[in-house]
């Protein structure tokens, strides 16, 4: 079974609250099989706090997640488990494990209690370091690993788990260009369904199916990148003048940002033009 639009994935009018505010209001997003679904927003719009929802890491106040149709809330820990990956913006492991044990720390929710480790575990492991290229890095400590390697021991943990839903909450942090690359071209080729929290709209664009964009813990919008990246949004959304072209890899849209700040709207101020009818962000460009 899955959720009511078909989609293995599914958030339903979810809200969440923290420290005596809504932080998440009424979401309602369908995550299709199989895509890279990118997750936008500003600093404190909900990202983290909705994908801490879907890897039933949180319980939402109201609404519902729902895995296969069925109420996440109700299902047991470990199955979500065997089913979902998170990797969190600030991974921390306790212990100074090798890059290795961090990987197999990913094997946890498939393994029966006080059996070893079997074939199985070793073949994900394996190839989760593969997919990473960190065979080098095997038996180095966490606690020596720059910020990406670190990124990337972390997504071998989450794919030695063999999930079927990947969430990665800003996985380019702490990379450098050719990483970010790198790693979004990898999230993208998984055969598996990938919800990603990104900061960069360029790379939103470019290797993402579809986008979601949260602002204020509410969906402002929601479609393809072509769709959803356009000046008006982009300015009402980030406040951020901008220039969105059609030059981006296959056609996709390329935004360049413009100097100078939009202001913010004053509250209940109805004569107060939205920064979205400033002229110059409503362009779009054409490649030439
Ligand atoms: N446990 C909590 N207690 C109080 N407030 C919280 C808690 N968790 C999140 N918040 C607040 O909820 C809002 C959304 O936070 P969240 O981390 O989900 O945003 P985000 O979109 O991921 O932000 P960023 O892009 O900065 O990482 C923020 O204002 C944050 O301070």
């Amino acid at each position: 079974m899955t959720g009511e639009g078909g989609a293995p994935l599914a958030v339903r009018d979810v809200r969440w609250s923290a420290g005596g505010r809504l932080i998440l209001d009424g979401v309602a997003l369908d995550v299709a099989p199989g895509g890279t679904l990118g997750l936008l927003g500003p600093n404190g719009s909900g990202k983290s706090s909705l994908l801490r929802l879907l890897a039933g890491v949180r319980r939402a106040a109201g609404g519902a997640i729902l895995l296969d149709g069925d109420d996440l809330a109700g299902l047991p820990r470990r199955r979500v488990a065997q089913r979902l990956a998170l990797v969190e913006q600030h991974a921390e492991t306790e212990l100074d494990l090798t890059v290795l044990e961090v990987v197999r720390l990913g094997r946890i929710p498939h393994r029966r209690p006080w059996s070893g480790v079997g074939a199985e575990d070793d073949c994900a492991v394996a190839e989760a370091i593969a997919r990473t290229g960190l065979q080098e890095r095997l038996h180095q400590r966490w606690s020596t690993l720059s910020g990406g390697e670190r990124q990337r021991v972390q997504i071998a943990r989450a794919l030695a788990q063999e999930p079927r839903e990947l969430l990665l909450d800003e996985p380019t942090n702490h990379l450098d260009v050719h990483h970010q690359l790198d790693l979004l071209t990898l999230v993208a080729e998984l055969p598996l369904t990938s919800v990603v929290a990104l900061h960069d709209l360029n790379l939103a664009a470019m290797f993402c199916d579809r986008l979601v964009v949260l602002d204020a813990g509410r969906v402002v919008a929601a479609g393809t990148p072509a769709a959803v990246l356009t000046p008006r949004l982009i300015a009402d959304v980030y406040r951020v003048r901008a220039v969105v072209g059609d030059d981006g890899p296959g056609g996709r849209p390329s935004i360049r940002f413009l100097p100078g700040r939009l202001r913010a709207p004053a509250p209940h101020d109805a004569a107060a033009p939205s920064a979205a009818s400033t002229p110059p962000t409503t362009e779009r460009t054409t490649a030439p």
